[in-house]
């Protein structure tokens, strides 16, 4: 018998695909929260079952040094500056191409309504809501191991949807300071104090396996917190943006995966903001 959503998903408590007064008060709920912090949780969204079932299995081990940008380090800037400032990673993503279209996180993915009712949390058009088009990054698991976490940074993508699976024994955190850039204002300034620890703006949230995130990742900096004890952190993440065909640059793509497929030469630099990345 196949996995169905239904299996995985408490679709009781969140009627995604039913039109209606329970969906629109979700709603309502959601849009408030995204509005007032950036950022939205609904509690509970996987049954125990699901979580059980979306448990990672391999992946591209890299533990390297990324800036809040994933670019190369440039002299000319001066030190002190957020694109010179590298830190240390311990965690790993699963590609999206690991994931069978008949496993748990593709049947949570391709559920009837999932998208609707991500774009309608959103509250964007049609028209400029996409499953990101990467095929080694639409759905991703992050694990993360006993050191930094993952540092500050920001997402290449929009939209990002997390589902927290498994936590770690101590921290791990997920930290954000919500909507700290815009798409014509890198604010480095705002920037710096997060990574120095002296702004006042960092939000720290503790996930529960389950639970469902919704964040602009793409304007909001935020890092998964350092962890420690043997046990990894899981989250799985899904990932839209404002315009079709989006992938990840070569650069960022090679950094978090470990490789790079023709799609991301071929769609390189093809983006409706002129943000670092
Ligand atoms: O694991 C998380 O909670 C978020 C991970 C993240 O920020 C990312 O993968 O870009
Ligand atoms: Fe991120």
């Amino acid at each position: 018998m196949p996995l169905q959503a239904s299996d995985l998903i408490d679709l009781e408590t969140y009627p995604i695909s039913e039109p209606g007064p329970r969906r629109d008060a979700i709603l309502k709920t959601v849009r408030g929260d995204l509005e007032a912090k950036g950022c939205a949780v609904l509690k509970g969204f996987l049954r125990p079952e699901g979580v059980g079932a979306a448990v990672a299995d391999k992946g591209h081990r890299s533990y390297s040094r990324t800036n809040p940008y994933f670019t190369k380090d440039d002299p000319s800037l001066p030190e002190a500056d957020p694109r010179r400032r590298f830190y240390d990673r311990s965690n790993a993503f699963v590609p999206a191409d690991n994931f069978a279209p008949t496993g748990a996180l593709r049947t949570i993915f391709d559920s009837e309504g999932f998208d609707d009712f991500i774009r309608d949390c959103l509250g964007e058009p049609k028209d400029r809501f996409f499953r990101y088009a990467d095929p080694l990054a639409d759905v991703i698991v992050n694990t993360a191991t006993e050191g930094n976490g993952f540092p500050w940074h920001f997402d290449t993508n929009n939209f990002t949807v997390t589902l927290a699976l498994q936590n770690a024994d101590e921290g791990g955190a997920f930290e954000y300071a919500p909507m700290i850039r815009t798409s014509t204002d890198e604010h480095f300034e705002d920037v710096a104090e997060v990574l120095d620890g002296t702004s006042t703006r960092v939000i720290s949230l503790a996930l529960q396996p389950g639970d469902l995130q919704l964040f602009k990742g793409r304007y909001s900096l935020h890092r998964v917190a350092p962890l420690k004890g043997p046990t990894p952190r899981y989250v799985a993440i899904f990932s839209y943006v404002d315009a079709p065909g989006m992938v990840g640059s070569v650069e960022r793509t090679q950094q978090l995966y470990g490789r790079t497929l023709p799609i991301h030469h071929a769609r390189a630099k093809k983006r409706s903001d002129a943000l670092i990345d």
